[in-house]
């Protein structure tokens, strides 16, 4: 139980406190934490002395309390929870209370790499089907291992980023304006704690490495990605913008009632990615100039965020903090449970009624709003509307 007025049973209760970086009216960024509509100011809280994170949480972003590791983040959650949940701390942490309607949210982390994984078998298969028709939706290698590309680290940008409608090589000897703009509704996986060259981090060791969970919006142009993907992947078609949530919730967020079975795989996987088949049972809904299109389940990705981490590092690659591997595109098995406009319109020849108007792809003008919830846990929602081309 908090003392904070409003926050029990607003997604936001004592049990989550998602990270974010706000800036209040003066203007100067700071680390806080979420609960209920307050962002409690983590600068000011370090600088009073009510919490001891060797002076990471005094900076304008949580850089050096991502690096901190898994033991320095639960002290903080604890002593967090104490603070927000004791009324005997309320006198000294009611003033440090900022109302979200008073601050914005600034991206909260650097992010260092960006890696987007392929992981929905039932995206996968429409796709293939909708950009390679009459071949086997599925390629041989997908059932082996998560397949995933490096993204634009420098373009993903936090909710409410106005995301410009990117131009370029739509066809040969065609320039212009991406006519088939769309979205992709992932979650994300944010990383705390590096890991050494050379030195492979096991499914195991996830949450010694992973500090917590945003949503993300890889928007994509899919006119240009078809044209240019073949054969090493997606490119411009990806790399204008990815939004993510401004709360990043930590992974000991996730009580039991959180998690689920992970699908079963067949065939069985090498050692390095048999996990334990725990799946993160988060409820997406996309919703497209406020009308709810589509609920992708994200506990029918048929590869884990475990295992992606397990891939991503088998190489002897290492982590940075900072990090950020995203699931790849979820969808459920039904036509209303996908994450892209691509397959919930088929490639565009089955428009959807938006507000009484028959859509394929993104309009400019049109704001595209992710959430996700599981349990009591509200996820930091991403928002988005399109600004026309600038070419
Ligand atoms: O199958 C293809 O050719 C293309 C697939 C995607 O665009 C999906 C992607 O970016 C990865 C994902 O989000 O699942
Ligand atoms: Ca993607
Ligand atoms: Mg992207």
């Amino acid at each position: 139980m908090t003392w904070v007025p409003g926050a029990a049973d607003s997604g936001y209760d004592l049990n989550h406190l998602p990270y974010g970086v706000v800036v209040p009216s003066d203007g100067r960024a700071r680390c806080a934490v979420r609960i209920g509509d307050f962002a409690f100011d983590l600068d000011a809280a370090e600088a009073a002395g009510l919490i001891l994170a060797g002076d990471s949480l005094r900076a304008p972003n949580l850089d050096a309390f991502l690096a901190l590791g898994p033991a320095h983040w639960s002290a903080v959650r604890a002593r967090l929870t104490e603070l927000l949940g004791d009324p005997e701390h309320r006198a000294a942490a009611e003033p440090l209370l900022l109302p979200l309607a008073t601050v914005t949210n600034l991206l909260a982390w650097t992010v260092a790499d960006y890696v987007d994984f392929y992981s929905s078998e039932h995206h996968a298969s429409n796709v293939g089907q909708i950009f390679r028709p009459g071949q086997p939706p599925l390629l041989p290698n997908w059932k082996h291992l998560p397949i995933g590309y490096h993204g634009r680290a420098g373009t993903v940008v936090v909710s409410g980023t106005p995301v410009v409608r990117p131009s370029g090589q739509r066809a040969a000897g065609d320039f212009g304006p991406c006519r088939r703009l769309d979205i992709e509704a992932e979650v994300g996986f944010v990383i705390g704690a590096g890991s050494t060259m050379g030195a492979a981090v096991p499914w195991q060791r996830f949450a010694d490495h992973v500090f917590g969970v945003v949503l993300v919006n890889d928007w994509s142009a899919r006119d240009i990605q078809a044209w240019e993907y073949q054969p090493l992947g997606p490119f411009l078609g990806k790399s204008f913008a990815t939004s993510v949530s401004a709360w990043i919730t930590p992974l000991a967020a996730f009580g039991a009632d959180a998690w689920t079975a992970a699908p079963v795989q067949d065939p069985q996987v090498l050692p390095y990615l048999d996990d334990d088949r725990r799946a993160l049972d988060l409820a997406i809904t996309v919703e497209w100039n406020e009308t709810t299109v589509a609920t992708p389940p994200f506990r029918t990705m048929y590869w884990t965020p475990a295992q992606q981490l397990a891939h991503l590092t088998v190489n002897g690659a290492s982590l940075r903090t900072g990090d950020l591997f995203a699931s790849g595109t979820v969808s459920g098995p039904e036509r209303g449970e996908v994450g892209s406009f691509l397959e919930l319109t088929w490639g565009g020849r089955e428009p959807v009624m938006v507000k009484g108007e028959e859509r394929t792809f993104l309009a400019d003008g049109d704001t595209v709003v992710l959430r996700a919830r599981v349990a009591d846990i509200e996820l930091g929602a991403v928002a988005g509307t399109v600004f026309p081309a600038q070419v």
